[in-house]
């Protein structure tokens, strides 16, 4: 199994560039279902569950190209057959969910395994689930495995009871194709939802309202075959600022959309750090004075994203003074608390916050990645503290990172992948 070891105490220099993002990609791979022509995706995320879900759809009768070199991936889904749900990869990453709304549309039907919950929760699929019926497609659950049929989907109301950003997602790209109109009310209004949009826009789909609560989905014949750029990752984005400010380093960003990272600059800002633009996708950043402790409640979109909480909590575990942590999206997002504990922060938990006093310093010892941002918030903290801190279990973080420690190496940090 690989361990990342860092030397912590290095201070980072240079630039480090973005790769696009995970959670865009993954649904835009899936919607490529609805569409028969090729469809090629540019500056493509070379990551673990990327390679998951062009599995799936490869198991299904896609033929799929992936070019580490030029980082494309060339999709051609004119062979594709309805999706054997009792597929290994179904199970080993959540995410595979989101063929279901453009398998059920294209094919009228749908099984997949049922997805359990995951180490950050108990992560239900209700929402998706109460979508696809109001299309009009029958729901069966049982022996582990939900089953969706419909016999032509039809466009209908649908008010999310929670703006969830998959269920948003399955329930555009099952309505694409449906007859009539489909309006969500109290959808996710994350960047990524607009990115999948904005893919099927191009594609030839009629959506209005992308990024509001109010999504608007004209049902129309058939997509047509396109090339695609996917957003930067704001959270990969994320991680990298607070390497900068937890080495207490100055370095520039490639790959970066100021609104998409508003409310995590907001943040780091109020802590005491330094950022500035210096063009439109570009940001300097600049640790090196003293920060203070802030306070953070995760929130859907436009607020603190979840996926950024773990590498805020390693970096105000080293910030003056006293922060407080409220997660409100998932119930158990807090695994990191006890690993950071072991490096010597000073936090408490009390039901879905967490308070944390700002030590001085972590001293490196043996960490888990117990899932992919936790994973993220030990490297980080790796690379200040005292002497040496191995990560395992980081299949978590290859999920989400591309090469992390190859990037952190580039900008200056005692870090390296080992095989034990
Ligand atoms: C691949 C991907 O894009 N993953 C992101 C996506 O996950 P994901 O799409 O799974 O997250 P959701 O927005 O659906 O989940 C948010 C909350 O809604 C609940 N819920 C969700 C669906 C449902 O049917 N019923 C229900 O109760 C979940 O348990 C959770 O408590 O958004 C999360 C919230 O920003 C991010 O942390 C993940 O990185
Ligand atoms: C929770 C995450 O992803 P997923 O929904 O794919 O598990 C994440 O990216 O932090």
């Amino acid at each position: 199994m690989d361990k990342i070891i860092i030397n912590g105490g290095n201070e980072l220099n240079g630039e480090v560039n973005i790769s696009s993002a995970k959670n865009a990609v993954l649904p835009i791979i899936a919607s490529s279902i609805l569409c028969s022509d090729k469809v090629k995706i540019k500056n493509a995320p070379m990551l673990e569950d990327v390679s998951v879900i062009t599995s799936i759809l490869q198991q299904s009768g896609s033929s799929i190209n992936i070019d580490k070199k030029t980082n494309e991936i060339l999709i051609d889904n004119n062979n594709i057959r309805p999706l054997d749900g009792n597929s290994e990869l179904v199970r080993k990453m959540r995410a595979s969910f989101l063929v279901l709304g453009p398998m059920v549309s294209k094919f009228g039907v749908c099984r997949l395994s049922m997805p359990g919950g995951c180490n950050i929760g108990s992560r239900p699929i209700d929402l998706h689930l109460k979508g696809l019926k109001m299309l009009g497609a029958d729901v069966n659950i049982g022996h582990g495995f939900v089953e969706v049929k419909a016999k032509g989907l039809k466009g209908n109301k649908v008010y999310l009871d929670f703006p969830s950003v998959g269920a948003t997602e399955n329930i555009i790209m099952a309505s694409v194709l449906a007859k009539g109109r489909t309006i969500i009310e109290n959808a996710a209004q994350e960047p990524e939802i607009t990115d999948l949009v904005d893919f099927l826009i191009k594609m030839g789909a009629n959506i209005f309202g992308a990024g509001t609560g109010k999504i608007v989905i004209d049902g129309v014949d058939e997509l047509r075959g396109i090339e695609y750029k996917p957003i930067y990752d704001r959270i990969e984005a994320g991680t990298f600022l607070v390497a900068a400010a937890i080495t207490k380093s100055k370095i520039k960003i490639n790959g970066i959309n100021e609104e998409h990272l508003r409310p995590v600059i907001a943040k780091l800002k109020e802590s005491g750090v330094l950022i500035n633009m210096i063009d439109h996708k570009s940001l300097i950043v600049d640790g090196r004075n003293e920060r203070t402790g802030v306070n953070i409640k995760t929130m859907p979109y436009p607020g603190f994203p979840t996926d950024m909480q773990a590498q805020m909590m390693s970096l105000l575990s080293l910030s003056r003074g006293s922060s407080m942590i409220t997660e409100t999206i998932f119930e158990n997002r807090f695994m990191h608390v006890s690993e950071l504990a072991r490096m010597g922060a000073d936090i408490k938990v009390d039901g879905r916050t967490a308070f944390i006093e700002g030590v001085k310093r972590l001293s490196g010892c043996e960490v888990r990645a117990t899932d992919l941002r936790a994973g993220a918030a030990m490297i980080l903290a790796g690379l200040v503290a005292d002497g040496y801190t191995k990560v395992t279990d980081i299949y978590n973080i290859d999920r989400g990172y591309v090469k992390i420690e190859d990037k952190l190496r580039k900008l200056g940090a005692d870090i390296e992948r080992i095989k034990e």
